[in-house]
């Protein structure tokens, strides 16, 4: 298990340039299982989940060459589906959340997969229906084997398009229906699409490889369905989770940051919410210069009562995000109510901010009360364990504005979504040491 220690108290000083998109990485490397011709993926990033699933499907059969750092040729022309019978497979499957989007797509080309309960935070629930119901829709059986968590999921004739509104707007569960559908026989139109721009990002993709999508951006997608896909190139948009972590560590450190090509239209309602807790930005061409603040004040409504920062579903504010505002608020003046709708398990890691000092009242698993401190008592650090990678991230910028030197162990938790991050911070003043 590895570790940072933190040295706290650094203004940070300095450009920065965000990774690709975990999120979207995710997606995008299970497409390439959609065809049999080369699909060449750029500014992939190099984080622990995404070299997971590199290594799954170099595993499964899929040729796969590194051209440069950060770009990859997949070809998945010779699929070995007795790899799925095996028990490295299984380990492989269980260590992150993106092996399930390799069902839709083994699904639709050769009519079989089989999963084992797929990793990936231990946030609460993070149930997995409406993935199968949708596929089930398409025509697939499936079975689900309580015994050893394992899924198996057949189509033995083409899948075939339908009508299907989802049970709720599940951002995985989306991408693997859309991945059955491009291939399936006829229309499919899925009604409570996800529209992330993980989602966007993988449709304009599918089209760029033949598929015939409408309605992208959108919560209701038509798809119709077409005999085989080609192969393409595709580039990854950057993190937007990083960037808005980088919002709130500038806020949080006192420092002067630049993100360097954000694709700012991407960004959605980010950018905003991190205005609402006082965070000062400008936009530069597409860049976003974060100006060093002493101090930050969070916003009310217009009639005066307490702002909410609450999760939704795409275009609303990202549950990602809500472990970087809610530390954001700490240092802050004024107060926040941060509402974690989607996850049961996301807030438990504010023990760590109170015992850093911060003034929060947890008031039940998905609501936290911050009142910001105005920086007149700042945080002191402490020795703390990062429990998921968006806590851990918020643990990290805890540390970084906090006095004294602080101990994160488990930091594979933040490895998983954040590439370099302690070189990277380290470079515009950060004074973090792995241990
Ligand atoms: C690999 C990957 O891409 N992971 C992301 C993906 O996970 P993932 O695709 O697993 O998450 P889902 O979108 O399926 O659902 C997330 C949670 O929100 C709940 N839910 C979802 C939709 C809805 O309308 N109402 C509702 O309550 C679900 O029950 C679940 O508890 O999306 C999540 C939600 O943005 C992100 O936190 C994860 O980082
Ligand atoms: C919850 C997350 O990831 P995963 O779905 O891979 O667990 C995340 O990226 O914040």
């Amino acid at each position: 298990m590895a570790s940072f220690e933190v040295i706290g108290g650094n203004k940070l000083k300095g450009d920065i340039h965000p990774q690709g998109a975990k999120n979207e990485a995710l997606q995008i490397l299970c497409a390439v299982l959609l065809t049999a011709e080369p699909v060449t993926v750029s500014n992939i990033p190099d984080i622990r989940d995404v070299n997971k699933l590199i290594e799954l499907l170099a595993d499964l059969g899929v040729k796969v060459t590194r051209n440069a750092p950060d770009t990859y040729t997949f070809q998945a022309d010779d699929i070995n589906l007795e790899y799925l019978k095996t028990d490295s497979y299984v380990a492989q499957g269980r260590a992150i959340r993106g092996s399930v989007m390799i069902m839709g797509p083994l699904l639709a080309r050769f009519g079989t997969c089989m999963l084992p309960k797929p990793g990936g935070d231990k946030i609460g629930r993070r149930r997995m229906d409406t993935h199968f119901i949708g596929l089930q829709k398409l025509g697939a059986t499936f079975t689900y084997d309580s015994q050893d968590s394992f899924f198996h999921i057949e189509a033995p004739n083409k899948l075939k398009g339908t009508y299907m509104l989802l049970d709720e707007a599940s951002v995985t569960g989306t991408a693997n229906i859309v991945m059955g559908a491009v291939l399936a026989e006829g229309i499919t139109t899925i009604y409570n699409a996800a529209c992330e721009p993980y989602l966007q990002q993988l449709c304009k993709m599918l089209c760029r490889m033949g598929a015939k999508i409408t309605g992208v951006g959108s919560n209701l997608l038509t798809i119709e369905g077409v005999e085989k896909l080609g192969g393409t190139e595709h580039r990854m948009l950057p993190d937007m989770i990083e960037i808005g972590s980088f919002m709130g560590l500038a806020a949080m450190t006192g420092s002067e940051i630049t993100i360097k090509n954000a694709q700012i239209p991407e960004l959605g309602i980010i950018p905003d919410t991190f205005r609402s807790l006082g965070v000062k930005m400008e936009f530069q061409g597409d860049d976003i210069y974060l100006p060093a603040q002493d101090h930050y004040e969070i916003d009310t409504y217009i009639d005066g009562s307490i702002l909410t920062i609450a999760d939704q579903i795409w275009p609303g504010f990202t549950p990602d995000l809500i472990s970087v505002a809610l530390v954001t608020a700490t240092q802050a003046k004024g107060t926040v109510l941060i509402h974690q709708k989607m996850f049961e398990s996301r807030l438990f890691f504010v023990d760590k901010l109170i015992d850093m000092g911060a003034q929060i009242i947890l008031c039940d698993p998905h609501r936290a009360t911050v009142i910001g401190q105005n920086r007149q008592i700042p945080l002191r650090g402490i020795s703390m364990t990062s429990p998921d990678i968006r806590a851990g991230v918020a643990l990290l910028i805890a540390a970084l504005s906090a006095e004294g030197r602080s101990i994160i162990d488990n930091v594979e938790q933040i490895d998983r979504g954040y590439q370099y991050i302690d070189k990277r911070l380290n470079a515009i003043g950060a004074d973090i040491r792995r241990l």
